[in-house]
């Protein structure tokens, strides 16, 4: 039985994430994190009958129900603190959680080294988004002109999205760096050409009605290849939630990216 806590229980994702690790043989939901006194207990919030306890405090919920792992589905301003003291606290981060700096994911993968305990960080928990970034990361050998599209609801809070930074990591390792566009390309509205990424452009879509979604654009001499994935609902993210749960008790270091462990 693996020992889980959640924190961000009452969000979009954290919800569907307390259903999941609820329904789960294998699994026990210990407690929960919240930041704000809503109730002391799941089955208190309007969303859950569950009775698992809610905690304000990351260090007291781990001395208290000493989870084995610790899903993180909060805020980038959240997720930096509570990864580090889960790992000082021998307890096993799965993070969802997008909106790290690269300096943040250095410090972390070095923490996870130092303690010698198993840490997964992923951008995208969908087994398609990881195939698109996997095709994504192929189609640049060949095609290495590319821009991404990243579409999400319009209460995401990070942008670039964590998949479209992703996306353009496994990108950079295959292709050449270049800028991309006219030499003497000028925006005439700031913004317009999208965020620059190693000479890659990123534009980032948020409007009401997208869950998230990504098309990837390669173009060629006279030809266009687009490389898509859709996230409906955020049931599709669920397998790959359960997936890092069972992996990272395996694991003695930080892994980034669900593609490293399918
Ligand atoms: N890796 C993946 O596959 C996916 C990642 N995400 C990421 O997961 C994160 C959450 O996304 P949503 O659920 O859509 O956001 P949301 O805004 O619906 O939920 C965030 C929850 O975190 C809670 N929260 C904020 N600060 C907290 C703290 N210090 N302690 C405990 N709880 C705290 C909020 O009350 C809120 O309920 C975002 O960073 C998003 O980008 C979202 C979907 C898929
Ligand atoms: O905020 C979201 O919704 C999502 N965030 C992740 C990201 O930033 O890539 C994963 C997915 O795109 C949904």
């Amino acid at each position: 039985m693996i020992k889980v806590a959640i924190a961000g229980p009452r969000g979009r994702m954290g919800q569907e994430a307390v259903h999941t690790i609820m329904e789960k043989d294998n699994m026990e939901l210990v407690a929960v994190l919240d930041h704000r006194e809503l109730a002391s207990n799941l089955k208190d919030y309007d969303q859950f009958t569950y009775d698992v306890p809610v905690y304000l405090d990351l260090q007291q919920l781990i001395s208290t129900t000493k989870p084995d792992v610790l899903i993180d589905l909060t805020t980038p301003e959240a997720v930096y603190a509570h990864t580090k003291v889960a790992l000082e606290n021998g307890v096993r981060p799965v993070i969802g959680t997008t909106g790290f700096t690269d300096e943040q994911l250095q410090e972390l993968t070095e923490l996870a080294a130092k303690e010698k305990i198993g840490a997964i960080i992923a951008p995208n928990f969908a087994v398609g988004a990881v195939l698109m970034m996997k095709f994504s990361a192929m189609a640049a050998k060949y095609m290495p002109d590319v821009e991404i599209i990243e579409l999400h609801h319009d209460q995401k809070l990070d942008a670039p999205s964590g998949t479209a930074v992703k996306t353009a990591q496994l990108i950079q390792e295959n292709r050449p760096s270049h800028a991309q566009g006219h030499l003497d390309e000028k925006e005439t509205i700031a913004g317009a050409r999208g965020a620059d990424f190693d000479g890659m452009r990123i534009h980032s879509v948020r409007l009401q009605g997208l869950v998230a979604h990504q098309e990837v654009l390669f173009g060629g001499e006279g030809q266009m290849l687009t490389i898509r994935h859709d996230s409906y609902n955020r049931t599709s993210f669920m397998s790959g939630v359960k997936l890092c749960v069972e992996k990272v008790i395996q694991l003695d270091h930080l892994v980034y990216g669900l593609e490293n462990i399918l």
